[in-house]
């Protein structure tokens, strides 16, 4: 299927954001630079705003304090339940989108079946109906309807939640290539920061109320060179700083056995509006100013 590749000038950028629900103040100060073909995942505690800032993104809610620049032409939005049309068919499903954007029907329906196919539903599953599959097969009928719609951003609420270990893995896999495939920017919310190490170029933690970055690490390998042991060495490097594990309130981190190679250390790239680490722990030393309190 050709795609439109996205504008070179596409990027979406969030300045000095700050908003409130009626008087109390849930987000304070986010910025960020999501750019054409990358990946950011906003991880933090519950309560600390990340739904919020997403639809603030997506335009679902009104800008109040601060600045939302989109730049990219066609967004696409990926919540956690697949919130499929129980009365239509899985093909149907993947097409609603085109419909309403008035694509003519033989269009859009090959359209939808191409996207199926690509995602690893066959012509048995596209013809049945949503109660009909299993949790994951709706999930990738959820991915396949925001990616027939050619998004060149994909804004996702915890879309694979719900999904075992291995249907997670075969999700991110799906996103990855379709990721590379297209230059496609993903802003994505979840809980499992292992998620976040794996699929975004920039993990951003979140914490407090009203919420606020209270970390940001630059991941330096693209996400299709990262093997599992370094994604776990990098989860638990990131799960070491204090920052975050204040963010989650987790307790201290146990000193490690020996202290991490230096081969395991992230290449410095300043982050946008963080200070520099200050810390003179041996795992805060793996992670220069890639990882950064904000
Ligand atoms: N429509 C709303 N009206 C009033 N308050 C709201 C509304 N939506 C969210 N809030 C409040 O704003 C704060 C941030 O909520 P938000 O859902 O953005 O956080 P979150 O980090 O996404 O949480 P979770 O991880 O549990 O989904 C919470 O205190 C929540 O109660």
């Amino acid at each position: 299927m050709s795609t439109p590749a996205p504008a070179p000038e596409a990027a979406l950028a969030v300045r000095q954001l700050n908003h409130a629900w009626a008087t109390r103040s849930v987000l304070e100060d986010i910025g960020f630079t999501l750019p054409a073909g990358r990946a950011i995942a906003l991880v933090g505690p519950s309560g600390c705003g990340k739904t919020t800032l997403l639809h603030l993104c997506a335009g679902l809610l009104t800008v109040q304090e601060g600045q939302i620049d989109n730049r990219f032409a066609r967004s696409a939005m990926l919540f956690q339940q697949p919130h499929l049309l129980p009365w239509q068919t899985v093909l149907g499903n993947i097409a609603l989108g085109l419909k309403a954007r008035r694509t003519p029907k033989a269009a859009r329906l090959a359209a939808a079946r191409r996207m199926g196919h690509a995602l690893g539903l066959d012509d048995i599953a596209l013809a049945q109906f949503p109660g009909e599959l299993s949790g994951g097969m709706q999930s990738r009928a959820a991915l396949a309807r925001a990616l027939v719609l050619e998004p060149d951003l994909l804004l996702m609420d915890e879309p694979f939640a719900a999904l075992d270990i291995g249907l997670k893995g075969q999700m991110h896999r799906l996103l990855l290539a379709e990721m590379a495939r297209r230059q496609l920017a993903v802003l994505m919310i979840t809980h499992d920061v292992m998620e976040a190490v794996t699929l975004a170029d920039t993990v951003i933690v979140m914490a407090g109320q009203p919420g606020r970055m209270v970390w940001r690490l630059d991941l330096p390998l693209p996400p299709a060179q990262r093997g599992d042991d370094w994604i776990y060495r990098q989860t638990s490097l990131l799960l070491a700083q204090p920052a975050v594990r204040a963010a989650f309130n987790m307790p201290a981190a146990l000193a490690p056995a020996s202290p991490p190679s230096a081969s395991s250390a992230l290449p410095a790239t300043p982050a946008d509006g963080c200070a520099p680490l200050a810390s003179g722990s041996a795992i805060a030393a793996a992670l220069p100013a890639a990882s950064a309190r904000c």
